[in-house]
């Protein structure tokens, strides 16, 4: 392990200084796109601005006989569009898959220097990332880039889920997790088939009542990812990196999308992805602030003057921990409206600079 006096040095000679925090950009929604697939190539203009990260996803989801297209694919929608403000992530293939290495390879000296973040998929602890760390370094120093590309690994073994603490700690290029629930449910060999979300057997039942011993019990679905959301979200926090919920599969099924990215959003997640278009919208507004809780927020924080102290607000007592809370949703909902003019709006906050 390398000690705190050098964690910070670059780990090639030329490589960029790596970033001792990860800056904050919206990341509410990860919107995912086949390169190789030219209809939606041909969307990306549209879709550009609507989105806070595109990702060219070059990993699961692309078939094995389009992975070189999809490589190409990915440096001509990088040479070819202006991202402005949103961010331009890839998800490369696994590093013992056999496009890992030429994914990366390609890559970075082609267009990292227009590369946000790389996606890391099925890492399974510090190793993976302690080799994408080196390797990124050599890359960036031999195409002479300037700015650290940053890594995000997805959540997706189980035995990533044990070594989740070490996987986040393990370089200063970290920038967040997702959860892939699709692999990690085989990996586990849970018997769901779904690509997250919740499943009908997976529930609680209500006590039979003595009095009405054939009476129809009801039944409360639970959240199997539940336990490996927060468990993600303590360990991303811990290390100053951004928690993400992953897929949701049913993409007719907006309702229930829209649940399991607020519940993710209440647990402390700050984006999700999109794999269909019309999840784009969903994600934006499950992970901006509701207009009433910012409202609520600034109310309390005016209530509580120094942030010390008990108060009562509406009969609620009020006090330097939840004041806090406050803070938190008002953060968010400030810097969400510094980049967006309708947000800035309904919040009653400053807006983008004219
Ligand atoms: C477990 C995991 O690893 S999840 C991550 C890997 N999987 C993915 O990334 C999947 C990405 N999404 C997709 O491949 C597609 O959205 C699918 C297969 C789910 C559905 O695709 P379709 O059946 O074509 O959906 P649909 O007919 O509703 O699409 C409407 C239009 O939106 C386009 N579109 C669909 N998804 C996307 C997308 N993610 N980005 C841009 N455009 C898209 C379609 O090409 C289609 O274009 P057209 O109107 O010109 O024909
Ligand atoms: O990659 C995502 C997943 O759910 O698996
Ligand atoms: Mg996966």
């Amino acid at each position: 392990m390398r000690s705190a006096k050098d964690f910070f040095a670059p780990l090639a000679v030329g490589a960029p200084t790596p970033p001792r925090d990860i800056p904050w950009r919206p990341s509410r929604v990860i919107h995912f796109f086949d390169p190789s697939n030219e209809k939606m190539a041909a969307k990306l203009p549209g879709l550009i601005p609507r989105v806070d990260v595109l990702l060219g996803n070059l990993e699961d989801g692309v078939r094995a006989d389009n992975k070189i297209a999809a490589r190409e694919g990915l440096v001509k929608v990088a040479e070819g569009n202006d991202f402005g403000e949103t961010q331009f992530w890839v998800r490369v293939n696994s590093i013992d898959s056999p496009w890992g290495l030429d994914d990366l390879l390609t890559l970075v000296p082609a267009i990292g220097a227009k590369l946000d973040v790389i996606m890391l998929p099925k890492v399974q602890g510090a190793e993976d990332i302690h080799y994408i760390d080196r390797l990124l370094a050599q890359l960036e120093a031999k195409a002479g880039l300037t700015r650290p590309i940053l890594v995000h690994a997805i959540l997706e073994t189980a035995r990533g889920v044990g070594n989740v603490e070490e996987i986040c700690a393990a370089s200063p290029r970290m920038q967040g997790l997702s959860l892939g629930p699709a692999d990690l449910a085989a990996d586990r060999r849970m018997k769901t088939t779904r690509v997250g979300g919740g499943h009908p057997g997976y529930l609680v039942r209500q006590d039979p009542n003595p009095d009405a011993p054939d009476a129809v019990r009801a039944t409360f679905q639970q959240d199997p990812w539940h336990y490996t959301l927060a468990r993600m979200v303590d360990a991303c926090v811990a290390h100053g990196i951004m928690p993400y919920y992953g897929p949701f599969g049913d993409i007719a099924d907006v309702t229930a999308c829209e649940d399991q990215f607020r519940n993710a959003f209440l647990l402390g997640a700050v984006g999700a992805w999109s794999l269909h278009p019309v999840q784009i919208d969903i994600a934006k507004k499950v992970f901006s602030p509701e207009v009433k809780d910012v409202e609520w927020a600034k109310k309390v924080v005016d209530a509580m003057g120094d942030g010390t102290g008990a108060v009562m607000v509406n009969g609620t007592m009020q006090d330097d921990a939840s004041v806090k809370q406050c803070r938190v949703i008002l953060d968010l909902a400030r810097r969400l409206a510094a980049r967006d003019a309708d947000l800035a709006a309904a919040y009653g906050l400053a807006g983008p600079a004219a």
